[in-house]
């Protein structure tokens, strides 16, 4: 039978750098995952794709997905809404696939409650100046938005006692291989993969 795949919670205050960290992992392929592709109502930034960044949907589209309960989680953030399309995740952890899902604090919380075996990693900037000063070099955001993000960092910074990690994205190597060690270790976790060797034993 088939091991079910990790469920790999990549999670931290906005402008951290989930989003470079997972294309990092994703270019480098320094492991192997899959990753889940959300739905947004978020209006495409230049360079997006549809489908491969996120599912970009009309309103009325997300309030159906979420009616049908085709998300696992779903939050709405700086006037946006954000959800993880649930079927393809149960499909590939199914598959024994390794899945990572990219989302925000409050997201990962409702994951948390319905998927408690998952890896919650929570990814932390080195300081609150270096937060801002990335979320203002990436120059997508207005003064207004840039300020209700750092409030919200703020916040989202304290639950950090939620996870079962806490990986410092001062640069993109270094997150990228605590994350690696990360996933590594979880592979070989007792609980795990102890039923193989109950197997071996046995056939012994
Ligand atoms: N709950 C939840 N949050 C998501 C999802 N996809 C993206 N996010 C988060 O939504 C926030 C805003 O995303 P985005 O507009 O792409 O901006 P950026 O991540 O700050 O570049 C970020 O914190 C994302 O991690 C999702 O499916 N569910
Ligand atoms: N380790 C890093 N060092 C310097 N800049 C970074 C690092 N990680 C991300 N950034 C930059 O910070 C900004 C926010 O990153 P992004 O991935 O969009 O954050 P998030 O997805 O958490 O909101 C981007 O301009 C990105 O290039």
């Amino acid at each position: 039978m088939t091991r079910q795949g990790l469920l790999l919670v990549l999670s931290g205050p906005s402008g951290v750098g989930k989003g470079t960290v997972k294309s990092a992992m994703v270019k480098q392929k320094i492991f192997s995952f899959e990753y889940s592709v959300s739905m947004t109502t978020r209006k495409p930034r230049p360079g997006e794709v549809d489908g491969k960044d996120y599912y970009f949907v009309s309103e009325d589209r997300f309030q159906e997905a979420i009616a049908n309960n085709e998300l696992l989680e779903y939050n709405s953030y700086v006037g946006n809404h954000y959800g993880t399309p649930l079927a393809p995740v149960k499909q590939m952890l199914k598959e024994g696939k390794d899945v990572l899902l990219e989302i925000d604090v409050n997201g990962a919380r409702q994951v948390r409650k319905l998927m408690p075996d998952g890896v919650f990693i929570f990814l932390t900037p080195p300081d609150l100046h270096e937060l801002k000063h990335r979320i203002v070099t990436r120059g997508t955001d207005s003064d207004q938005v840039i300020a209700m993000r750092m409030k919200q960092a703020r916040k989202e910074i304290l639950m950090m006692q939620d996870y079962d990690y806490a990986v410092v994205n001062d640069t993109i190597a270094n997150a990228v291989d605590h994350i690696k060690s990360i996933v590594e270790a979880e592979h070989v976790r007792v609980p795990r993969v102890i039923d193989d060797y109950r197997n071996m034993v046995e056939e012994d």
